[in-house]
């Protein structure tokens, strides 16, 4: 074998060069070279070859993913260095790469090959990097993309000429494994699986409880000592000892309390940013559901997590620790006051029944008022965002009345809410006092028949009140818990929503995708009692081909371009791209393939620049100002004192709407898809900026798959094919010619048929 076939296997060359099979890697650098630019085509290569490397270990790592963080890396370092030696990319950078990933990598020194060496990373003497992926007797196995199965074979001496015996290893970490091979029901709550993992600070809580109550007991004692031994034999000495005792005992109880409620707020704060992080990923990666769920809905129990976080501090897990040492204080209580502990156990059974008892109304209570909170919360969405209409319109006495309703509706069940509670508590408190009086009753009792000394009575007396003070923070525990159980069943549902990602999958990966479409017997409703919104037997769109799709208001252009561009799932039949069901595709790639333009194109509070670039992984500016040129913003900016920080306000103020329409168009070229999906692209742009536009678009859109929903003639010479659409049935298909000419011919009753999609 020549150094030109060990050369063929490297993907670096390949890559960089941008070829399809093996070729003969660059002129080494040589001393006195002019510095090299940073150079991401080759960190591209690297990161695909680590790409490769993972798919092989059975991680699901795709090079793009790896690669883009891997340019950030590139960029930042170029950035750093004045851009000299970031082009280089050693073997540390791969296992970097591999580490972002989650694997676990190093490099090793192992001198000559051998078997158990593989699968790994190579480094030639080059200094490129082969991916070997296994090795027998004779040959090592290396995967090279330009070979069928991607597998070349070399023979060991041929290899082992140009190997310079380090290779970067890399391994799934154990954690990875587990979450491969986890059985879906053993999922871990969104919630109480945080909790769980911060058991060690609930375990050491406990146990600060334990010794924090133990200590509690020395006041009731130290009483029982100066009533029983110190006052009768007037013994000075050992009234101070034992108050020393008992002021250490409180000092050492404080301090452990404080320690405590550290813990616990550390750990409730871990758990909320644990929870709160999870929260925000699934409703990121929520399944467009349209009519199912209520933005307002997600926005409210979003917001109510607060509540669950105030009833999860210190004080409340601190209630339920004591609650348990209840028990403690009644076993000591029955030690001095044998029969007496019998009072206690019924006063604390009655304090907390009612609690119970209130549940369910409180839970009603909860319901309604949330209800109103949720409709409050779109009101004033409303009333802030779409001020303008409704001024214009006078539509704010309708949002009035309605405002004035909802608050007093809800001013009366949070008012009722409020009694309920201070009911509870103060029905605690009282039943708490009445069993002091009934305990101190029954021990006078037992004084008179000479059973009790008047140390134990007091001993007993505070006994009482340590053993139900945590039962009266129950009760107000309770009255809260409804509305935190509310919270947490409406963040259930942003938990347990369905995912665009499911994690139980394995997707498949396409680093390009071709742009094929084929719709089969689709049919696709918001409302599940309504008519289908469409009902498609069937069309298929070849790789490259630019359709248009035409049709009245309302008759399903937008709703089919979702389904196209993979938003929106069909409730029947198949969207298959590149013959492939979409649902199986990465959402990923999906997303970085098919560019998809909407109607109606949102702004976000920041900079133009974070608009433009939402990826955030645009380093170059020249890039973004293309992009603006391309999308005719080019001179707007320029001339703009802020250029491209300019500021997009709260709601997405800043621009006129066409400008916004061309941010859409800049982000669209940014992203460079080979699939997009265009809903009215240009129906805010004025008609020379339409006509620019277009003109750029004709040699923009090749080798793209374009479907486009418009009104707007000039667009409309851009595509080939055309569809018609009416009430969510294609009625026409054909060559865009043929159509429109079929469209201008006047009306007969007898009209000739159609052109249909055969006619392509
Ligand atoms: N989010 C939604 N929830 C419920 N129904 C919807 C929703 N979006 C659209 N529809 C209904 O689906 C039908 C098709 O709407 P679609 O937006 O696809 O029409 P279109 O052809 O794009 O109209 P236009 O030309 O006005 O943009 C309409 O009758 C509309 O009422």
């Amino acid at each position: 074998m020549s150094t030109d076939r060990i050369i063929a296997f490297d993907i670096n060359a390949a890559q960089v060069s941008g070829a399809a099979g093996g070729r003969p890697m660059s002129r080494p650098a040589r001393a006195g070279d002019a510095p090299r630019p940073a150079d991401p085509g080759r960190a591209r290569a690297r990161a695909e070859l680590a790409s490769a490397y993972a798919a092989v270990l059975g991680a699901e790592l795709p090079a793009t993913d790896i690669l883009e963080q891997m340019l950030r890396a590139v960029g930042e370092a170029a950035a750093l260095t004045g851009g000299g030696a970031a082009g280089e990319v050693r073997p540390e950078h791969v296992a970097a790469i591999l580490r972002v990933a989650g694997m676990s990598t190093e490099i090793e020194d192992v001198g000559r090959p051998a078997p158990g060496h593989w699968p790994a990373l190579a480094v030639m003497t080059s200094g490129q990097m082969v991916l070997v992926l296994r090795q027998d007797r004779e040959s090592v196995f290396i995967h090279d993309r330009s070979c069928p199965d991607n597998t070349t074979e070399v023979p060991i001496p041929e290899f082992e000429a140009y190997f310079s015996g380090r290779i970067v290893r890399a391994h799934s970490t154990l954690r990875q494994i587990e979450e491969r091979h986890r059985l879906s029901e053993t999922r871990e709550h969104w919630f109480w699986g945080a909790f769980r993992a911060q058991r060690r600070a609930f375990v050491e809580v406990a146990a600060g409880s334990l010794v924090a109550n133990v200590l509690a007991v020395a006041v009731a004692l130290f009483s029982l000592q100066v009533y029983d031994r110190v006052i009768p034999h007037q013994s000075e000495a050992t009234l101070w000892v034992l108050a020393l005792g008992a002021f250490l005992a409180i000092a050492l109880e404080m301090a452990l309390k404080l320690a405590r409620s550290g813990l616990m707020d550390l750990a409730g704060r871990r758990i909320e940013l644990n929870v709160q992080t999870l929260l925000m990923d699934r409703l990121l990666g929520m399944k467009a559901a349209p009519g199912q769920r209520a933005p307002s809905q997600l926005f409210s129990a979003m917001r109510e997590f607060g509540s669950v976080r105030e009833f999860f501090t210190a004080s409340t897990i601190g209630t339920l620790a004591d609650i348990p040492f209840i028990f403690v204080f009644l076993a000591l209580v029955a030690s001095i006051g044998g029969n007496l502990v019998w009072v206690l156990a019924a006063g604390a059974v009655l304090m907390v029944v009612p609690g119970f008892l209130f549940q369910k109304r409180m839970v009603a209570l909860t319901q309604s008022t949330q209800g109103a909170q949720a409709r409050a919360s779109r009101l004033l969405h409303e009333a802030i965002y779409e001020h303008e209409t409704l001024a214009t319109q006078r539509g704010q006495e309708r949002v009035r009345r309605i405002w004035e309703e909802l608050t007093t509706l809800s001013a009366a069940k949070s008012s009722e809410q409020r009694k309920l509670a201070a009911i509870l508590t103060n029905w605690a408190q009282a039943v708490q006092q009445a069993t002091y009086i009934v305990a101190v009753v029954v021990g006078a009792y037992k004084v008179f028949a000479g059973e009790f000394t008047v140390g134990s009575i007091i001993a007993i007396g505070i006994l009482t009140s340590r053993t139900l003070a945590p039962l009266t923070q129950l009760s107000a525990t309770l009255a809260r818990w409804t509305n935190v159980r509310a919270a947490l069943d409406g963040l259930d549902a942003i938990a347990a929503a369905d995912q665009v990602h499911d994690e139980d999958r394995r997707y498949l990966r396409a680093e390009r995708i071709g742009g094929s479409y084929e719709l089969r017997n689709i049919e696709f409703r918001y409302d599940p009692e309504a008519a289908a919104t469409l009902d498609i037997p069937g069309i298929a769109i070849p790789a490259g081909q630019r359709v248009a799709v035409l049709g009245a208001n309302g008759s399903g252009k937008s709703t089919l371009l979702k389904l196209l561009a993979g938003i929106y799932e069909p409730e029947a039949g198949r969207v298959l791209l590149d013959g492939v069901d979409m649902g199986q595709l990465h959402p990923r790639d999906l997303r970085r393939s098919v560019g998809y333009l909407g109607q109606d194109v949102r702004l976000f509070s920041g900079s133009l620049r974070d608009n433009l670039d939402l990826t955030q992984l645009e380093r170059d500016d020249r890039r973004l100002f293309a992009a603006i040129d391309f999308a005719g913003l080019g001179p707007f900016l320029r001339n703009h004192p802020r250029g491209l920080d300019l500021e997009i306000r709260d709601g997405g103020e800043g621009l006129s709407v066409g400008q916004r329409q061309s941010i859409g168009w800049a982000r669209l070229w940014l992203q460079d898809p080979s699939v997009v999906i265009l809903d009215e692209p240009t129906a805010a742009l004025d008609t020379t900026l339409e006509t620019t536009l277009v003109s750029r678009l004709d040699d923009w859109l090749k080798g793209r798959t374009a479907v486009i929903a418009t009104h707007r003639v000039p667009i409309l010479s851009l595509t080939s094919r055309t569809l018609i659409l009416q009430a969510g049935r294609v009625a026409v298909d054909g060559p865009r010619e043929a159509v429109l000419a079929h469209l201008s011919r006047p009306r007969a009753p007898s009209a000739a048929p159609a052109p249909s999609a055969a006619a392509q």
